[in-house]
């Protein structure tokens, strides 16, 4: 089991955000966590990657107690991708992947060659090695989002937590970086991530798990989680989940759009 949460609870001083939270991420496992604004998901991650302290109830990553394991294991277990990621130095690519916190390099130490070949390799795997030698001041951030799933990749982390990896991504963006979490998910890497795109799961995820009122309100295969009920009544507006493709993929449409549409068109009739 790559993350096993029991009972996780968490509270901003006596402002409660997480209650009795449990579920479990198999290997090689692409969950995506759902929820409106402000449910707890990027505090949920915050506990997973022991940002946040003092949350009650336990969280085991590989087999292994979170609080037993020191800084340098914690990420050898578990690397983080936040939403946008920006350096104020001018560092180039490689040297972010080779940043990576448990790939026995860190901040100031001295690159072996290995590390250097296994730094090239992650960045060949998410197809940005060209990019190698830039200032990582200047790529796109769908660029930064590839060389930080390729530093994860170096960091020889077996589970990666992203909090809304796309969200500040164009659409070409968007379909490269979730394609190449996909692919890392059936190489074997378990990756949680949040995103407020319901329908990515049909296309992306093994999972999905719904945080509402800092609970777990469902977890389990996207068509069976991601329903016209489900999402209305999370996000507050009224949807059709329509199949396509012989059901390969859905979407998510909003009906009150549609209503509006087909309303104008017969006042225009
Ligand atoms: N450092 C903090 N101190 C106090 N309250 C906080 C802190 N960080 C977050 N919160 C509050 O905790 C709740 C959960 O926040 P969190 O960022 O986990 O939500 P989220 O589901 O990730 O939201 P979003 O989808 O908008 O990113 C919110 O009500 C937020 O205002």
């Amino acid at each position: 089991m790559s993350i096993d949460v029991k009972g996780l609870g968490f509270s901003y001083g006596r402002r409660d955000v997480l209650r009795d939270v449990s579920f479990s991420i198999p290997d090689g496992m692409l969950v995506n966590v759902l929820g409106p604004n402000g449910v707890g998901k990027s505090t949920l991650f915050r506990c997973i990657l022991c940002l946040n302290t003092g949350w009650t109830g336990s969280i085991t990553v590989n087999g292994r107690d979170l609080r037993s394991l020191s800084v340098r294991e914690r990420a050898r277990e578990i690397a983080y991708i936040p939403q946008s990621h920006s350096s104020v130095y001018d560092y180039n690519v490689l040297d972010v992947v080779l940043m990576s916190a448990s790939g026995g390099v860190g901040m100031f130490g001295s690159p072996k060659k290995r590390h250097v070949e296994r730094a090239w390799e992650a960045l060949e795997r998410v197809g940005v090695a060209h990019l190698g030698h830039r200032p990582y001041t200047r790529i796109s951030g769908g660029e930064k989002q590839l060389v930080l799933i390729a530093r994860a990749i170096a960091q020889d982390a077996r589970t990666i937590v992203m909090d809304e990896p796309t969200s500040a991504l164009d659409y070409g963006n968007t379909v490269r970086v979730l394609s190449a979490v996909r692919q890392l998910a059936r190489e074997g890497m378990s990756i949680v991530q949040s995103t407020h795109q319901p329908d990515q799961a049909f296309l992306y995820a093994d999972r999905t798990l719904v945080l509402n009122e800092g609970r777990v309100c469902a977890y389990g295969d996207p068509k069976d989680v991601v329903t016209k009920e489900l999402v209305s009544a999370i996000y507050h507006v009224d949807v059709e989940v329509c199949s396509l493709y012989g059901d390969k993929v859905r979407v998510c449409v909003p009906v009150s759009e549609l209503d509006r549409k087909q309303a104008r068109e017969e006042a225009e009739r």
